[in-house]
């Protein structure tokens, strides 16, 4: 295995800022490859190593594209360096803990296909998980070769958002993979997020040149098809890196709405021309958004999107913050039932 220097697996000097006293001969700085359930893989200036989390630490706290300082005497990970960002989303139902599907990332590929997948509502979440994660947003559309008039999906992205940058390729084809080498230079990290079966693995292999490889983390799924079961970074020709994410059923939002409001960027100057400060859009005279719907300068349905992803961005903030607060109270009411039955003999 051939040793990659740390600033091509990404390290900088930011990075490094944080962390110049502890490095020595045997701590060192490796990024996460793999994150499995008990134990990261890591790849350092000296090569790829396995390593055990100290006390304290779980997996869960880590995700693909961390950096952190290893001990390669011991095996162990000592600390984890501060990120540059990290795309995270809300985990299912009332559970408070956020899933991390990568960290230190420059690039979110955006993977949606020109056919039935395609769907504008979400790929504005997406978006806005890109702008909330400091990540630029790269939609890349697979399935070219099956649609009639591709370039049609590649004007409908980039009319939904003043973010919103896409290519249209042959995800099997490597000339248009090439596309996307712009987005990997040595030293750059882009993660793939999508539903399954857009061509996430298809980009990936064929980026890596590893079809062998991927298939070790590749298992059927309930209808016998190959599905991706885990993250993993992986180095392309290209010198860049590529984070793989399993496919995503639902990306419910939160915690982002400066993300939805860079989406939504132009309607900013709009809702500032409204006559009430707290207006809602809904009924209110001197309504700038109402005015620009009826007009036919604003696309109603792109309007409604925007209301319903605040709305949910909003409502599970909240849930959060409340459920953090319940938890909390929660814990003190029981420290104070303790404390009086041990008061009283
Ligand atoms: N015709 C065509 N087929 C494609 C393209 N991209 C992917 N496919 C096919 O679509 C199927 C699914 O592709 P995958 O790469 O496995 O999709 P994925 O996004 O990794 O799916 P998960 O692993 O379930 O998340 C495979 O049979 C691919 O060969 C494309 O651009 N054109
Ligand atoms: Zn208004």
């Amino acid at each position: 295995m051939t040793n990659t220097p740390l600033t091509d697996l990404g390290w900088s000097d930011t990075f490094a800022s944080h962390v110049t006293s502890e490095i020595n001969e045997t701590v060192q700085p490796g990024r996460l490859s793999d994150v499995h359930r008990d134990r990261v893989l890591a790849k350092t200036a000296e090569g790829d190593a396995s390593l055990t989390l100290p006390a304290g630490m779980t997996t869960g706290d880590l995700a693909v594209g961390d950096w952190v300082l290893a001990d390669l005497a011991t095996g162990q990970v000592k600390t984890l360096v501060p990120r540059r960002n990290v795309v995270r989303r809300k985990a299912a139902g009332n559970d408070m803990r956020a899933q991390l599907i990568a960290a230190n990332v420059d690039t979110l590929m955006i993977v949606t296909s020109c056919n039935a997948d395609f769907n504008p509502a979400r790929l504005e979440r997406y978006l806005a998980l890109a702008a909330s994660s400091d990540a630029l947003p790269l939609v890349v559309l697979t399935k070219a070769d099956l649609a009639d008039d591709a370039a049609s999906y590649r004007r409908e992205v980039e009319r939904l958002s003043p973010l919103a940058t896409a290519l249209t390729i042959d995800a099997r084809d490597m000339s248009e993979l090439a596309t996307l080498a712009p987005w990997l230079r040595p030293g750059d990290t882009a993660a793939l997020v999508g539903s399954s079966g857009v061509g996430k693995s298809t980009i990936l292999n064929g980026l890596t040149g590893a079809t062998a490889l991927t298939q070790g983390i590749r298992e059927d799924d309930a209808k016998g098809r190959h599905t991706t079961t885990s993250r993993s970074l992986r180095q392309t020709t290209c010198g860049g890196w590529l984070i793989d994410t399993p496919g995503m059923r639902s990306l419910p939002l939160d915690n982002s709405a400066d993300g939805i409001a860079q989406v939504f960027a132009d309607f900013d100057g709009l809702t500032d021309q409204c006559k009430f400060s707290d207006c809602q859009h809904l009924t209110e005279p001197g309504c700038a958004i109402q005015a620009a719907v009826a007009a036919g300068d604003l696309d109603e349905k792109r309007f409604h999107r925007w209301q319903k992803l605040q709305r949910e961005d909003q409502y599970n903030s909240e849930t959060i913050a409340e459920a953090r607060a319940r938890h909390k109270n929660f814990g003190k009411r029981v420290k104070s039932a303790m404390k009086e039955k041990r008061d009283k003999p």
